[in-house]
């Protein structure tokens, strides 16, 4: 696990679409792993930007969402699909039949997300963390073995998400469908990002910490090809 710590979170940014640029460079048809949440709004910025100003292609490339929540339309205005189209695929120009994100509330509805991966390999997926260790929607506790499935979101993680939901936490879903960690660690690479003194625990307990399901992303110390971002106040307990 290489971790790259940074003054603020423009660099984390920066320093994240870094990363991003080598690998969609290097490979046209690159399939990219993506999370939502406000980590990574900074990155999908830079890849809009450079995208227009520099004509970086997305044109072969498709994308794999970690989540989203049960129980909104598709195009609810809180809704996963709607962030990323509106935070990224709008702006890379990433092509409407490319995009999976997924989306329902059975098993039948986790197991077609499953197969829609089943003959690529995610080249890079980007991770935010939770302040409780959750990676996508995995919350504490869940098995490391678990693919795509339904969760039920903790108090803390709905608490953490009503600022997107009018700060009502009785608007916030109760569940939603993930992709699980041994479907995140398939992945060739995985870039996570963090800013904040909310994280700084996560992020420790992640690098330093046992690998252990009470923190979701110590899976991540078993992974070959991890690039963690954290600025100052994310590192601080590191
Ligand atoms: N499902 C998302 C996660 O993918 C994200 O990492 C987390 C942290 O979000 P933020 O980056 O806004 O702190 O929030 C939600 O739980």
């Amino acid at each position: 696990m290489k971790v790259i710590k940074v003054k603020n979170y423009d660099e984390v940014s920066a320093e994240a679409f870094k990363v991003m640029k080598e690998v969609v460079t290097s490979k046209k048809d690159a399939v990219l792993g993506l999370a939502t949440g406000s980590s990574p709004i900074g990155l999908y910025e830079n890849m809009i930007k450079d995208h227009k100003e520099n004509g970086t292609s997305y044109a072969q490339c498709q994308s794999f969402n970690l989540d989203e929540y049960v129980g909104i339309d598709r195009n609810h205005e809180q809704s996963y699909w709607t962030f990323m189209h509106e935070n990224l695929f709008h702006g890379i120009d990433l092509p409407e039949d490319k995009i999976h994100v997924p989306y329902g509330n059975t098993k039948e509805d986790c197991q077609a997300y499953e197969k829609a991966m089943e003959n690529v390999q995610v080249d890079i997926q980007v991770l935010g963390i939770g302040g409780n260790g959750h990676i996508g929607f995995n919350e504490p506790g869940t098995p490391f073995t678990e693919e795509t499935h339904i969760v039920d979101l903790t108090e803390k993680t709905r608490s953490d998400n009503a600022r997107f939901f009018e700060n009502d936490i009785n608007k916030v879903p109760t569940q939603a469908i993930t992709m699980g960690i041994a479907t995140i660690m398939k992945a060739k690479k995985i870039l996570l990002v963090a800013s904040g003194a909310n994280k700084a625990d996560a992020v420790a307990a992640m690098v330093n910490g046992p690998v252990d399901p009470n923190c979701p992303a110590s899976v991540l110390q078993n992974h070959n090809d991890v690039v963690v971002i954290v600025d100052e106040a994310a590192a601080a307990k590191l």
